[in-house]
């Protein structure tokens, strides 16, 4: 194995182990020497060695296997930053690691989350209803000055926010490849940020993620209640804010409605712009049903769907547009294996399940009156100032459920419970999911509830 391997075996890593990490982890690697089946490479700090060893050893044994020149083993050896103030008396810092060969990466093995390919701009479709996301996040797609820093994106489930965040990073790649631009949800900055404390690699931690470019951390609601992740999270944000890295940053709700989250974070969250995409409208609806329509046909073969059917499937399946693209797979799927033309006949009977589960609509009054019932306790009480446990734990299960079932926000389902204020329904939202772990009954009304709401 020689450098010349070592050359060839890059050029294929970038694109096995992706841009970003080909660009934080293997880029900064320098070939030393192969010998004995040995091959050794110069890394800056230990932590970065044992991560490439860890996380990319696997990949970079297959590669030199595939160049015809293998390799038994990685070394990796911390060299002086700067040869000249290096003590040479004194030896560099050496281990070696053999990596386990299960040729996997997994996510949360690496500084960033890989992206998806298929979540860029070209494939998402605009609407009404998330244009003003959908502009704000191709604004920071664009580079240059920082305008608004950070961009914080919320909505329901299945809106697009990842979407989003994808195709922001997607694009910066392809405009500017010298950027780090580094994805990962908040749980796995999570687990990072334990990793490093159990490993005593705190300073490594904190100095890569202030050396990135580009941070986005999506689902940033998982960190509420978590102190340390938060106050760690904190420094990270203040740090690259203060060199004008633009910061991405989602969630499901707004800064102001995420319980649990310091308020000194919820403040600087809303610093920059904050924009919501908002529940899917009829046209929108449409417009995502037809592109992956077009894609599919691109892709595989000829689809044949009666007209109608996809204007049926927008009106009927008013959910999160998961939902709506799980209800084309299987479409999809059913037409290669009957081979003729879907009709709507077929559509309604394959999909009887997704659309029962579309058409049901729970109204507060339904959650209030079967809570009232299930509990025995008055419909007046529920909605009184009565704190005793008897009441409140019965209007706690029905501002759960209302959360659950509903689309209303907190500060609607707090008035429509005797004008409470939304801070006692995220609370009340907070407790039942918190006892529902801790005591099976809690668990028990709460999901014998719901499935006789949902019946
Ligand atoms: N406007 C859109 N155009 C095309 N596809 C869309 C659009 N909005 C959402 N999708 C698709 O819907 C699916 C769900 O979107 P995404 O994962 O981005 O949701 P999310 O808002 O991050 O939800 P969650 O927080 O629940 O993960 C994805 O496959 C995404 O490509």
């Amino acid at each position: 194995m020689t450098n010349e391997t070592w050359g060839q075996a890059r050029e294929t890593l970038q694109t096995t182990i992706g841009k970003n990490n080909y660009q934080t982890w293997i880029e900064p690697l320098t070939f030393v020497s192969c010998e004995g089946g040995v091959a050794e490479f110069g890394v800056q700090t230990s932590f970065q060695g044992d991560w490439v060893s860890r996380n990319f050893g696997d990949e970079i044994l297959r590669q030199f296997d595939k160049l015809g020149a293998p390799v038994d083993r990685l070394k990796f050896s911390v060299q002086a930053k700067r040869p000249a103030a290096a003590q040479p008396d004194q030896a560099p810092e050496r281990f070696t690691a053999k990596p386990s060969r299960s040729y996997q990466i997994t996510d949360d093995s690496v500084l960033g989350a890989p992206l998806d390919k298929r979540f860029t701009f070209d494939s998402f479709v605009v609407g009404k209803p998330n244009e003003l996301a959908h502009a704000a996040a191709r604004r920071v797609a664009e580079g240059g000055p920082v305008s608004f820093n950070p961009l914080f994106l919320y909505g329901g489930v299945g809106l697009g926010k990842t979407h989003l965040m994808h195709a922001i990073a997607w694009e910066l790649q392809k405009r500017s490849p010298e950027l780090k631009v580094v994805y990962l949800s908040a749980e796995q900055f999570m687990y990072r940020f334990i990793q490093a404390l159990r490993d005593k690699q705190m300073m490594d931690f904190k100095s890569l993620f202030r050396s990135v470019d580009v941070l986005m951390v999506d689902d940033v609601q998982f960190i509420a209640g978590k102190d340390s992740t938060q106050d760690e999270f904190f420094h990270t944000f203040n740090a690259l804010i203060d060199q004008q890295k633009q910061i991405i940053i989602s969630a499901d709700r707004a800064p102001g409605e995420i319980d649990g989250l310091e308020e000194r974070i919820r403040s600087r969250l809303q610093w920059g712009l904050v924009v919501d995409l908002h529940p899917t409208d009829y046209e929108l609806r449409l417009g995502i049903l037809q592109q992956k329509v077009e894609q599919y046909r691109s892709q595989y073969q000829e689809l044949k769907i009666t007209d109608g059917v996809l204007e049926f499937l927008a009106h009927r399946i008013s959910n999160n547009v998961r939902v709506l693209e799980g209800a084309l797979t299987r479409l999809f799927a059913l037409a290669s294996l009957v081979g003729r033309e879907i009709t709507l006949e077929m559509t309604q009977e394959s999909l009887a399940d997704i659309l029962r589960q579309s058409d049901r609509k729970v109204t507060m009054d339904e959650i209030m009156r079967k809570t009232c019932d299930y509990y025995n306790v008055r419909m007046s009480d529920l909605l009184s100032p009565k704190r005793s446990r008897n009441i409140a734990r019965p209007r706690q299960m029905a501002m759960w459920l209302a959360k659950q079932l509903t689309q209303r926000s907190y500060p609607e389902i707090g008035k429509r419970f005797g004008n409470r204020d939304h801070t006692t329904v995220i609370h009340a939202v907070r407790k039942i999911d918190e006892l529902k772990a801790q005591d099976a009954q809690v668990a028990e009304d709460a999901e014998l509830l719901r499935r006789m709401l949902e019946a």
